[in-house]
């Protein structure tokens, strides 16, 4: 699975935005369709290597783009049939199979499959679930290779609903941006190799899958401060401290203090006693605090979330930290990343609807604060609109520890100054690529080594 990096997101709405604006400026809709056929034929005639090709067709312009590319399939010489749910019923699909000069079978349960599929049935115009017995007709082809129109069909394109696509695609070709679906569970890990074909829109970056993950050098003239100082309070579990604190130095952090514990991960990080964190919120050189990995839900928990939000610093909010400061943080200016999984957001935001970018979004405006919204498909949004999604990610993050770890490295890409949604990014980035580079067995302590 794999999703091209820094590629703009856009939701169904977004997509009809940017039709229209490619309208005023002279493209016709059509157009568009031939570009997005002509990205399905080429994706297709690589695909099949020679072998017969089954182009199933749906009532849209989702089918649309599978007439335009069997006729373009068929001019090269490939061996291409078409089989159609329904009768087209949109202009641009009418014209679409008008121009497709071979026979058109009906999509049923006695289709013959082919070696390779091309599912152009529904795209981002899909209105309810697949009939069960369209399903049961696409598992038929399961043994083929698929490739996958815009998004495989069955999918919500913007990742609302959680319909799961019956017939997951080996390739997904996204058509002129991503979708939300590309980017979500359920819906990603049926969209397999998600590659983009531009078409002509111009797109709304303001939501992109995470950039390729560089690793930030140094300054030549860096010092240990300039780098960042991240200060990481421990709680009554000072082990997920000491891998937050461990994260922030290994993250690249110049300076780490670990306040509340006893021990130190590396004799590089400085342990003081609790009654210390007063007085190291007004060390000037702490650039980043780091609050929550360690502790459960507490009072104890919210006078230190008040200091540290008192201080003014930039922060990093944790676990139980995350609803303690939850009352405070929209009027406290400052710069604060949030990093809830699941569970921690269901609790902290149960008001939210909509897909997971949404509520994402969402939480970052009411809280005007990044969002780390953690998962396998960890979605980071910024107050200002802003949105990166992660997936595919590592599956080996899954396991006990490794947000501890991400919380580190947000710490010590937010000490370094600048946007905390970058710092975010980042941290995220990091994170993915030592999960990625470690793979098999993985244990969180693994991702703090060298
Ligand atoms: N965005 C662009 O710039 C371009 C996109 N292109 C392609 O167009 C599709 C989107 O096309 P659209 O016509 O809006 O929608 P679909 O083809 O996905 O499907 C709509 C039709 O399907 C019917 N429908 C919806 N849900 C179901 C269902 N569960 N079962 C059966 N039929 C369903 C719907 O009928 P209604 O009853 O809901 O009215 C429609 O008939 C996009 O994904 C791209 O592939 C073009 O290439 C142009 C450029
Ligand atoms: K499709």
């Amino acid at each position: 699975m794999s999703i091209p990096p820094d590629a703009p997101i856009l939701t169904g709405a977004a997509m009809r935005e940017a039709e229209a604006a490619c309208a005023i400026q002279g493209t016709s809709l059509s157009e568009l369709m031939d570009h997005a056929g002509a990205a399905v034929a080429d994706t297709a005639w690589r695909m099949a290597a020679g072998a017969p090709i089954l182009i199933l067709c749906g009532p849209g312009n989702n089918g649309g783009d599978g007439y335009v590319a069997a006729q373009m399939l068929a001019e090269r010489g490939a061996n291409a049939r078409v089989a159609a749910l329904a009768e087209p019923a949109t202009k641009l699909a009418t014209a679409a199979r008008a121009r497709w000069n071979g026979p058109v079978e009906t999509l049923d349960e006695q289709t013959k499959p082919a070696p390779l599929i091309v599912d152009a049935l529904f795209g981002v115009g899909l209105s309810r679930p697949l009939a069960d017995g369209l399903a049961a007709t696409l598992r038929r082809f399961a043994a083929s290779r698929i490739l996958a129109v815009d998004v495989p069909s069955g999918a919500d394109g913007d990742g609302a609903k959680d319909w799961v696509p019956p017939l997951p695609a080996d390739v997904t070709l996204a058509l002129g941006a991503l979708k939300p679906a590309h980017v979500l569970l359920p819906t990603a890990a049926a969209c397999g190799r998600v590659l983009l074909a531009p078409i002509g829109i111009s797109a709304n970056r303001a939501m992109r899958s995470l950039p390729a993950i560089r690793p930030a050098k140094p300054r030549p003239d860096a010092h240990k401060f300039s780098r960042g100082m991240v200060l990481v309070f421990a709680g009554p579990m000072p082990g997920a401290a000491e891998l937050t604190a461990a994260a922030a130095l290994r993250a690249g952090a110049g300076y780490v203090v670990l306040d509340g514990s006893e021990r130190a991960p590396f004799a590089a990080i400085i342990v003081e006693g609790e009654d210390k964190f007063g007085e190291r919120l007004d060390d000037p050189r702490v650039g980043a605090v780091v609050i929550g990995p360690g502790f459960p839900a507490g009072d104890e928990l919210l006078f230190d979330v008040e200091a540290v939000l008192d201080s003014g610093k930039p922060l990093v909010l944790d676990a139980a930290a995350i609803a303690a400061a939850l009352p405070r943080l929209s009027e406290t200016p400052c710069k604060a990343i949030l990093t809830p999984h699941e569970g921690e957001f269901a609790r902290t935001f149960p008001q939210l609807y909509g897909s997971k970018i949404d509520r994402a979004k969402a939480a970052a405006v009411r809280t005007q604060a990044v969002v780390v919204y953690k998962g396998a498909d960890t979605i980071i949004a910024a107050p200002d609109g802003r949105v990166a999604a992660a997936w595919p990610g590592s599956p080996w993050l899954a396991t006990a520890g490794t947000g501890d770890v991400l919380a580190g490295a947000c710490g010590a890409m937010l000490a370094r100054g600048g946007d905390p949604f970058d710092a975010a990014v980042a941290a995220v980035g990091w994170h993915i690529a030592r999960g990625q580079a470690i793979g098999p067995g993985l244990v969180a302590d693994d991702l703090v080594r060298a």
